[in-house]
């Protein structure tokens, strides 16, 4: 479960200092998915940065499991814009980095890692190293490395914005897939509504110029078969967007 109550985070500029997220209350059960759609400069990389526990300066309550967020004792994946990969390790030793800072030892995770890489469509490609493979075999890796950690919480960043189309759809559909053996809490932030409807069960909208939360949605067409070709999926996204014009025009 994760619970955010009355979060104010502010950023101190030279001598101004201004609220990046006012009052933020959320939500999530163990599990669950959530989307967070947004203007541009609403704070939501200050959110996902203070579930990660990067920002600590901030007023009100953020836990996971009932216990403050202290990255050094749950464990929290973080994957960013640009997936975090580093350069100069193979796919394996990418995929693996998580565990070797948690300090676990290879036979607890082999079988594990054996598993997401099969998958994820990784097979074959573990000697190679980030700049020899496609973004969408770059965010893959990315998704491996977050669910071999077996994370209380999940979070990304614009996960899939630098895929082409078709790629998007298929690794949201490989993301869904993954998820739903392991089941991770997971929030992301997203700048598309196909996307938000597609993977968030419960969608967040957020206004600017204090950030805060305008709505929560629960989504009744998450994990729904099929549910990009139904017209139920689109009419959703034209009611959100119509939604958000409203909201983020006041
Ligand atoms: N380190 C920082 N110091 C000062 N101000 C910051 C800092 N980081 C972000 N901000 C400001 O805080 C606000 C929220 O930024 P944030 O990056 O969280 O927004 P965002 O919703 O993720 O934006 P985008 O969709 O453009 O990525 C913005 O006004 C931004 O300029």
């Amino acid at each position: 479960m994760i619970r955010i109550q009355d979060l104010t985070m502010s950023y101190e500029t030279g001598s101004t200092r201004y609220d990046a997220l006012r009052d933020i209350n959320l939500e999530l059960a163990a599990g669950e998915t959530c989307a967070i759609i947004g203007p541009s400069g609403c704070g939501k990389s200050t959110l996902l940065k203070i579930l990660a526990g990067i920002i600590t300066d901030f007023t009100g309550t953020v836990a996971i499991n009932e216990q403050p967020v202290r990255p050094k004792q749950q464990i929290i994946g973080f994957i960013p814009q640009n997936y975090g990969l580093l350069p100069w390790k193979n796919v394996y030793e990418n995929i693996c980095l998580g565990f070797k800072i948690k300090h676990k030892k290879q036979d607890e995770y082999e079988t594990d890692l054996n598993s997401l890489v099969q998958l994820l469509g990784l097979g074959g490609l573990e000697a190679r190293y980030p700049g020899e493979l496609s973004g969408g075999q770059q965010q893959r890796v990315a998704l491996a490395r977050a669910f071999l950690l077996k994370p209380d919480l999940l979070l990304m960043d614009e996960p899939f914005s630098a895929l082409d189309a078709m790629t998007r759809e298929e690794i949201q559909n490989v993301f869904l897939h993954v998820w739903r053996k392991h089941s991770v809490s997971t929030i992301l932030v997203t700048h598309h509504m196909e996307e938000a409807v597609y993977l968030g069960r419960k969608i967040v909208i957020m206004a600017a110029a204090p950030g805060k939360i305008s709505q929560i949605v629960d989504n009744p067409l998450f994990g729904v078969d099929g549910v990009r070709d139904n017209k139920d999926f689109f009419q959703l996204c034209v009611a959100l967007r119509k939604m958000i014009k409203e909201d983020w025009s006041k």
